[in-house]
């Protein structure tokens, strides 16, 4: 059983199943997964996630949703790709949580400060199942508004993809012993701002089949 997660309804118009309220989330169930409509940005998702979890028994999680590509990341609009790694910009310093000397997460004997992995495992198996790339997540709450805070947010932390969930879904599945992988489908260059510019039905298409190629995977993930 999968548990699904989007920041919007709008990232999943072709999920079909029985509605269901769950605290200050809507959600469906369906075959072979259950849904929830996390809310747009990193607390929504992590609490959505943490609080599901703490009275649901969770095998894999997969966070879905649209996401902005950075200048130079080869990218193009409407394509899907996993990610493999996400990186909590806006946590600490500009140059990050290492400065101020305490990490975000022990784990395992680990320290985890501004770069949270998604389930390695998981990930290779969606990635072969599905055929699709590999990238690094970027994720704040606020969105870059130009190109120019897109490129240096990019070239600073080796980023290729711009989110505002990602990293607290990785990080709280690290908390959690979830695993957990993320699938985002590009709508848009990150730091461009007219809508025009947008591409949200290819990246919605993208979505949907990458969504029904993971549902329909046989071999045991
Ligand atoms: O109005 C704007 O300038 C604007 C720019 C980027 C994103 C938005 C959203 O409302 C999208 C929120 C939703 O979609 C994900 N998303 C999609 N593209 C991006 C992006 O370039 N940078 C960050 N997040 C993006 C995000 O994860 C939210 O869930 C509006």
């Amino acid at each position: 059983m999968w548990l699904l997660l989007s920041p919007t309804r709008l990232e999943a118009p072709f999920l079909r199943g029985e509605p269901f309220a769950f605290l200050a989330w809507k959600g469906l169930k369906g075959e072979g997964f259950v849904y929830l409509e996390t809310g747009v940005g990193k607390v929504n998702a992590a609490m959505a996630l943490a609080a599901y979890a703490a009275s649901h028994p969770v095998e894999r999680a997969l966070l879905f949703g649209i996401a902005g590509a950075y200048p130079g990341s080869g990218l193009a609009l409407g394509q899907a790709v996993l990610i493999g790694e996400e990186v909590e910009a806006d946590l600490g310093l500009r140059e990050g949580l290492k400065p101020l000397g305490f990490p975000a997460l022990r784990k395992g004997g680990a320290r985890y400060y501004n770069r949270f992995p998604l389930d390695p495992g998981l990930t290779a198996s969606l990635k072969e199942g599905l055929g699709l790339g590999l990238a690094t997540g970027l994720t704040r709450d606020l969105v870059s508004e130009s190109l120019e805070e897109a490129e240096a947010l990019a070239q600073r932390w080796g980023a290729e993809v711009e989110s505002m969930e990602g990293a607290a879904f990785a990080r709280a599945c690290l908390a959690l012993g979830v695993r957990g992988a993320e699938l985002r489908a590009i709508s848009n260059p990150a730091g461009v701002r007219d809508r025009g510019a947008w591409r949200l039905k290819e990246a919605l298409t993208a979505l949907e089949r990458a969504v029904s190629g993971v549902l329909c995977l046989q071999a045991p993930l």
